[in-house]
């Protein structure tokens, strides 16, 4: 749960990335988002050093909804990282950002006709297919353009992955994809083979995220190999690519057991190669891990404001921060874990780390033993790398924090911490309604 450069010194200071957080907490403010550039690259590495095992080698899409900004997108691509984008906001970052667009997959279960127009113009990797309705507008906008399309379906797989509800993904009844259970999936097959605009390079099955066991991922491929046996045996349609998609779990508390990626992909590959008729060749398998590669690399730095015990004993900490900076514990119930900076790391009492916002709901961390914390101390959140800052709002008009990424004793900002000219540069001023003129 912690960055790889994790460090307490002798008098309990943390640092990350060689970098005391003080320090950090001091040149850029709190709350503070706080990326480790050698977390990030060992995940990285991981990924495709396990990928490079596989026959024929695998690719890595990370999935940007998890964190995704113009530096990120900068740093994924100078390291060979595909990319998976669910927005056109997303697909811009990745335009902005001079990202090898043919290493996009462009994902969503809503893509408007001028997201699908912006995807095809920049000739992303592939588009993955989520309905009827838009393989169909995929097919007119390619037509138009002249040119092929290359997608992917998304199918639903039916495997129900252990995680929160709200994370499930690959369940009949999903609101993404096409169902495996009633033929919508064949269907699909059967309009996008008719078209000549659409290019169909395989499948695309994502179960669900922050997974810890390893079977419903190898399941997840073994459905997806039987499907495409299916079309090879009636059709003589072979895919070239298999998306198993993320859902690679993380610790974020001592209770988490993340699995071993290397083993997944090991067994992903036996079973595909052993599912592959003789005659064809092993499709290529697409993974899109997002939290997996940042969700440990980030940690959130807070600085305490208050502490008060009420009745009934309950002792709260509230920090600068809280759901507009890490709405995870207010929608899943996801739990983290937290230090104080320069107290020891045993605690003496159990607190309730609450955040500022005007929510009773807004509480970070229900129970967590800490030392004895005051006003000014600096908490450190751990895990937050991945799907904070990516849902962050400004709910209560609070300006979002700045996103630092530290390596080697240094730090360079990725993102400005927001102004309060910022929260009202969209805001036009009040007229007078009766004033007619000035209405559309
Ligand atoms: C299609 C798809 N791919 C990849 C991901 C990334 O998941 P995770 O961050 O759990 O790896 C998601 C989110 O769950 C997703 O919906
Ligand atoms: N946002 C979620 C995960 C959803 C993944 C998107 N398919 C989280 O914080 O855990």
């Amino acid at each position: 749960m912690f960055p790889d450069t994790y460090q307490r010194d002798e008098h309990n200071r943390i640092s990350i990335g060689g970098v005391p957080i003080r320090q950090l907490a001091e040149a850029y403010g709190t709350p503070l988002y706080v990326l480790d550039y050698a977390t990030m690259l060992h995940r990285i590495h991981a990924f495709q050093e396990a990928l490079n095992e596989m026959t024929p080698p695998g690719r890595a899409f990370y999935a940007g909804k998890a964190f995704l900004t113009t530096a990120m997108a900068g740093f994924l691509n100078a390291h060979g990282m595909g990319l998976d984008v669910v927005s056109g906001g997303e697909l811009y970052t990745a335009i902005a950002a001079g990202f090898d667009m043919q290493n996009i997959v462009f994902h969503g279960n809503v893509k408007t006709a001028e997201e699908i127009q912006l995807a095809l113009e920049h000739n992303v990797g592939y588009v993955v297919v989520d309905s009827l309705d838009e393989l169909h507008l995929i097919d007119e906008i390619a037509a138009r353009m002249s040119i092929k399309a290359p997608v992917l379906l998304r199918l639903t797989p039916g495997i129900e992955a252990h995680t929160h509800a709200f994370i499930q993904t690959g369940q009949f009844d999903s609101k993404f994809g096409f169902s495996m259970k009633d033929g919508i999936h064949e269907e699909a097959v059967s309009v996008a083979l008719a078209s000549s605009h659409i290019d169909l390079k395989g499948f695309h099955a994502h179960i669900g995220s922050q997974i810890f066991d390893e079977d419903p991922f190898v399941h997840n491929a073994m459905r997806l190999m039987e499907f495409i046996q299916s079309l090879w045996e009636q059709r003589r349609f072979w895919p070239e690519v298999l998306d198993i998609g993320g859902g690679f779990g993380v610790q974020y508390t001592h209770k988490d057991d993340p699995p071993e990626v290397p083993s997944i992909l090991a067994r992903v590959n036996q079973a595909v190669q052993a599912l592959t008729p003789r005659e064809c060749e092993p499709p290529v398998i697409f993974i899109e891990p997002g939290r997996a590669i940042v969700a440990e690399a980030g940690v959130t730095v807070y600085q305490v404001n208050a502490t008060k015990t009420v009745p009934g004993g309950k002792n709260y900490i509230a920090v600068d921060g809280g759901m507009g900076d890490n709405i995870r514990p207010a929608l899943y119930q996801a739990e983290y874990m937290a230090q104080v900076d320069g107290k020891p790391i045993d605690g003496v009492a159990l607190y309730t780390l609450a955040g500022r916002y005007c929510e009773s709901g807004d509480i970070l961390i229900r129970d967590v033993v800490l030392p004895p914390v005051e006003v000014g101390d600096y908490v450190v959140v751990f895990g937050t790398g991945a799907y904070n800052y990516a849902m962050s709002s400004n709910y209560n008009r609070v300006p979002k924090p700045a996103v630092v990424l530290v390596a080697d004793g240094h730090s360079q900002l990725w993102v400005k911490r927001e102004t309060y000219q910022d929260l009202v540069a969209q805001d036009l001023p009040w007229r007078d309604p009766a004033d007619l003129r000035d209405f559309l």
